[in-house]
């Protein structure tokens, strides 16, 4: 249960609520308690009444037993509102937290995880969390408070019986124990079991055009079956296994009443114990019976939050190596010098760049070419600080990229990447997506310039239109004008075209690149391309190989 030790400062944070809940456990169980002894006393009232008429002493009794059940009820309503309350609190935070990190982590981490297993982190683990912060800790002092209560109450009453009842309880908690330990084991597998199939789902989904292209649906309803096949056979195993708990706890009840009787009758025989009594040992059994089995279902929970938390851990303790050092707000010109760059892709080992230099002046534009994979998109990442180089520097407007304020020089930077993306939103949210609150003639001002204006306003629902999943209702030029409308609303300094003119003909691109000379002020152009038509246009070019041999035209 070692993981579970980093929520100590969430329960720290809620600790009135906690404090409250706890009150609220010893007062249920008292009053579950005293009663009791009323119940004794109303049996043996029944077995000694010789009268043929009402027994008022058993009607005070009932009396009492219907108000400490009343009281019992409405303390074990505060205690669920009290301490479940806090535990979805703390599920809130913690879900926040762990989304703010992945927006937090480096792209190259990324790769280490998938979306399916993102979404486990958020779903199904938060909720195994949860359920030890609520139902666990909640159960587990229930049962604390009520087994010390009623020990109180039994010695009280009879202390040779007290001991014989209570002795195969640690029997029984050792019988848990190990049975625990097994279900962990099983939790952690059936867990991965699931991530696999949510990753699967999500790469499949979104790969839908594919697998229809390729007619392989049937293949993929197979591979999607083998893995919920292998999810339920894990899950069996595992249900399997908890099943063990109840068998051994009905058994150890079972065997606590028999003890009851047994001792019970003896003495009631001897003359040593009365019929009161033996219904009250009876009474407290029961009232035993459902904390303990319980007690079962809590450690399994523990387990399983146990082996959830220690993949949040896991995922929560990973740096980012994008580091932010300075809070200073400046102008960005967009002078931007490579000065001896390196870079290594951390994953594969692949060498990206090698010892690349080039200079370019704020508001001139430089085209990159090259053969795939010579580290055109790798320039666009570390300009736009989403890698850091592992030699060499970047300088813009002569200081190191590394000592910018991060946020601040994002703000004037606009990238419209390789692979157009977009929210499934409507036009206008994903155009204004860059800026706090755009207005629609920012909007419509950004998509003139991109040359999409006209299609847009060739929708039924004009701006409003929603783009479906991804941009699926758009075709792919539009998709790309809408972000490089993105990037532009902005007004950036420094514009980067990664291969994002690829899906417009010659003419559209010649518009907007014209467009972006006559309307955005001094913006550096850095166009990354393949065609020679769009880098005839700018200042310098430049020109890479796969072995990163560079060569500086113009
Ligand atoms: N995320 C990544 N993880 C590991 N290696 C990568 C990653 N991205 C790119 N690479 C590798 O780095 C090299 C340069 O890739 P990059 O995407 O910069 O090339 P590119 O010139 O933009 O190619 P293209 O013209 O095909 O877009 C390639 O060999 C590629 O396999």
């Amino acid at each position: 249960m070692k993981a579970l030790k980093t929520l100590n400062p969430y329960f720290w944070k809620h600790k009135l609520l906690l404090f409250y809940g706890f009150i609220f456990i010893i007062l249920s169980n008292f009053f579950n308690i005293y009663k009791v002894p009323f119940i004794g006393d109303s049996v043996n009232q029944i077995a000694e009444y010789k009268g043929s008429g009402f027994n008022p002493k058993i009607l005070v009794n009932v009396g009492i037993i219907i108000g400490s059940s009343l009281l019992t009820g409405f303390f074990t309503f505060m205690m669920r509102q009290t301490i479940i309350v806090a535990s979805r609190r703390i599920e809130y935070e913690l879900k926040n937290k762990i989304y703010s990190h992945y927006q937090e982590i480096s792209i190259t981490d990324y790769k280490k995880t998938t979306i399916g297993d993102l979404l486990n982190r958020l779903s199904e683990d938060v909720v195994a969390i949860r359920m030890y912060l609520g139902p666990g800790v909640m159960y587990v002092a229930n049962l604390i408070v009520l087994v010390s209560i009623t020990t109180f109450y039994m010695l009280k009453t009879d202390v040779c019986m007290t001991l014989w009842t209570l002795i195969p309880l640690p029997i029984l908690s050792f019988l848990i124990y190990r049975v625990s330990s097994v279900i962990s084991r099983k939790s952690k597998i059936t867990q991965k079991s699931q991530s696999a199939i949510s990753t699967f789902v999500t790469d499949s989904f979104s790969g839908i055009r594919v697998v229809k292209f390729f007619a392989k649906e049937k293949f993929i309803e197979k591979n999607y079956s083998d893995k919920v096949r292998d999810y339920q056979d894990k899950s069996l195993d595992l249900a399997k296994t908890e099943a063990y708990f109840f068998t051994i706890i009905t058994f150890v009840i079972g065997l606590l009443n028999v003890a009851i009787l047994f001792i019970g009758g003896q003495k009631y025989i001897s003359g040593q114990m009365n019929v009161g009594t033996i219904a009250e040992f009876f009474t407290y059994i029961n009232i035993l019976i459902f904390p303990f089995s319980m007690l079962g279902w809590v450690t399994s929970i523990n387990q399983r939050a146990d082996a959830s938390m220690s993949r949040v851990n896991e995922f929560l303790d990973m740096k980012s190596e994008i580091v932010n050092k300075s809070s200073e707000i400046s102008m960005i010109t967009g002078d931007i010098e490579f000065k001896n760059v390196s870079y290594t892709y951390p994953n594969t080992g692949i060498k990206a760049l090698d010892n690349l230099s080039f200079k370019i002046e704020a508001g001139k534009s430089l085209a990159i070419m090259g053969k795939t994979g010579s580290g055109k998109s790798t320039i666009a990442l570390l300009l736009s600080r989403l890698l850091d180089p592992d030699e060499g520097e970047i300088l813009i407007d002569g200081k190191n990229l590394k000592d910018h304020n991060l946020k601040n020089y994002r703000n004037y930077i606009g990238i419209i990447p390789q692979e157009s993306y977009l929210f499934s939103d409507t036009i206008e949210n994903n155009i204004g997506f860059a800026l706090e609150k755009p207005s629609h003639k920012l909007v419509e001002e950004a998509a003139k310039i991109a040359d999409v204006h006209n299609n847009i306003q060739g929708f039924k629902n004009k701006y409003e239109t929603m783009v479906g999943e991804r941009g699926v209702m758009l075709s792919g030029g539009q998709k790309q004008r809408i972000c490089i409308a993105r990037a532009l609303i902005k007004q950036p300094k420094i514009l980067i075209f990664d291969d994002s003119l690829s899906a417009l003909d010659t003419e559209t691109e010649e518009n907007i690149l014209k467009n972006i000379d006559e309307k955005i002020n001094n913006t550096t152009n850095i166009i990354i391309t393949h065609r020679e038509s769009s880098a005839i246009r700018a200042d310098k070019v430049l020109h890479l190989t796969p072995l990163n041999e560079l060569e500086l035209a113009k």
